[in-house]
């Protein structure tokens, strides 16, 4: 059975423990490979790696550093169809999904930051009349830990460790051990593209042991993570005594405020894919529908009929709309919210039930699931599921809609539909969240900046705001007669 192994100082290797975890695939149930159950040992040899790399790589000229990101990001092109299958067989997201999003986005994460590390400049301030001049240094910080989740595996995982290379630094990195593949594979393209050994390396195993030992490892000074808002509470409880920079990008739940003034087929057809795409799996999903009143019963018509058709089924097959979800246990978790929503007095419009697929009967499928809800206050409509699960509720005003769309923890994104510029403008002020999107959604220029307020994060990625996370500030004051 394929292993997944560790990638340190250019070179695949076993755990030091040899001990080794299931890989399972999602569509069927199966263990198909077997995943490096790393601990504190592996991560100190990735670490010093790392150490070993620093002063040569931060001491490359930004023209190379930005040579070798394109090339990573060619060569993950390259690779559009092993990648994206190899994905879509870890994830049991559907292979169009992989093709078409996590795969030319990884590749797009390099190019973006092989192109922004050249734009990227420092401020220098005039103490005019005192005879001093003050710049600021943009300095890496050295060696930095990138811990990504399962729901956009390779997506994510560069999403981080782009920035923090092109910025100079050396990485310790760990994928989801849910969803290691693609992390894996990517070492192999790392070192065709010329990356130098140690620049990049990748641990495998689980949150607990792999994950925490990066956290908790003192000479790792920097902690990009994305991942579930109790998972990042507990990281912040380790680094923040040791002082480390944090950016966490945490849970959502996030609300789509539908007005009667919007385009309404638009408005429909993105809110299906807002809801469900990836199985409803991304932080970023509007897991909570207001709709207001006068348009409320045609819209719960047309949704539920739109959402009927979606096809659940084999990810590898071209029809297929929803694959698998992650794994077992995720599928329990979601189906609890389901048999919670019908105790808290929910109504299911549709779905709610697992599906067995023909051929594929061991695997995660869960009808697309639509519950009308009566209270905002609702466990369903406050927590986190991370599934295909939306909630829906009518509102008759912009001040009911704002303070349930403002009434949960989170505060990572929301989706606005009207045509009215005037409520855009007041609305997109007054809501609780890190990105407002506004008749379209999930809508990404890599410029901008990303992440959440409440508990949906600290910190934002994006841009030269990843760029500014991964290096330190230095000033240098210069006093000249
Ligand atoms: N982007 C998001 O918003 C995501 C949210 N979630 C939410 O979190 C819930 C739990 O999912 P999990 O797979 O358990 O996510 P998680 O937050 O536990 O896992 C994310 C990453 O963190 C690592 N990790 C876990 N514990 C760690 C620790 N103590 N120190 C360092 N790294 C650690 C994991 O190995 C994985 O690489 C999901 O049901 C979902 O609600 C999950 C994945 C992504
Ligand atoms: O950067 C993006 O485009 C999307 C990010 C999505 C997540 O962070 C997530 O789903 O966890």
């Amino acid at each position: 059975m394929q292993k997944i192994l560790n990638f340190i100082d250019g070179a695949y290797c076993e755990p030091e423990k040899n001990i080794w975890l299931d890989n399972y695939n999602p569509s069927n149930g199966e263990v198909y490979s077997k995943i490096a159950r790393s601990g504190k040992t592996d991560v100190a040899k990735a670490y010093e790696a790392a150490r070993s790399a620093f002063p040569i790589w931060s001491n490359t000229t930004i023209e190379d550093r930005s040579r070798i990101l394109l090339k990573i990001a060619t060569l993950i092109e390259k690779n559009l169809i092993p990648l994206a299958e190899a994905e879509s067989r870890d994830n049991g997201k559907p292979l169009s999904l992989a093709m078409t999003v996590d795969i030319p986005r990884a590749s797009s994460n390099f190019r973006f930051f092989a192109n922004a590390i050249t734009q990227f400049a420092s401020e220098a301030h005039e103490s005019i009349g005192l005879n001093t001049m003050n710049f600021t240094l943009r300095q890496p910080i050295g060696v930095v830990g990138c811990i990504s989740p399962w729901n956009l595996p390779l997506y994510l995982f560069t999403w981080k460790i782009a920035p923090a290379i092109a910025a100079g630094n050396t990485v310790v990195a760990k994928p989801s051990e849910v969803t290691p593949m693609t992390a894996y594979l990517l070492g192999e393209i790392c070192n065709e593209a010329g990356l130098p050994k140690g620049v990049l390396n990748i641990i495998h195993g689980t949150g607990p042991e792999a994950g925490q030992a990066i956290v908790e490892h003192k000479h790792i000074k920097a902690i990009s993570f994305t991942g579930g808002t109790k998972t990042g509470e507990h990281i912040a409880r380790t680094a923040a005594p040791m002082f480390k920079k944090l950016s966490l990008e945490l849970g959502g739940k996030n609300p789509n405020l539908i007005f009667a003034d919007c385009d309404y087929d638009k408005m429909l057809a993105v809110t299906v894919r807002s809801s469900f795409a990836n199985q409803g799996q991304i932080c970023l999903c509007g897991s909570r529908i207001f709709v207001e009143d006068s348009i409320y019963e045609i819209f719960k018509s047309d949704f539920v009929e739109k959402v009927k058709a979606l096809k659940v089924g084999d990810p590898f097959k071209t029809e297929t709309a929803m694959g698998a979800l992650v794994s077992k246990t995720h599928l329990e978790k979601v189906q609890s919210y389901i048999a919670l929503a019908q105790k808290e007095g929910g109504k299911i419009l549709f779905g709610g039930k697992q599906l067995k697929i023909d051929g594929l009967e061991k695997g995660y499928y869960l009808e697309p699931t639509v519950i009308e809800v009566f209270d905002d206050q609702c466990r369903v409509n406050q927590e986190e599921i991370f599934g295909p699960v939306v909630t829906l509720m009518p509102f008759s005003s912009e001040a009911e809609v704002m303070r349930m769309a403002n009434g949960v923890p989170y505060g990572l994104s929301a989706t606005l539909w009207t045509s009215d510029i005037n409520r855009t403008m007041r609305l997109s002020k007054q809501l609780e969240a890190g990105i407002v999107w506004v008749n379209t959604w999930l809508n990404r220029d890599l410029r901008t900046p990303f992440g959440g307020v409440k508990n949906s994060g600290v910190g934002r990625e994006g841009g030269f705001e990843a760029l500014r996370f991964f290096t330190e500030a230095k000033n240098v004051c210069i006093k000249y007669e």
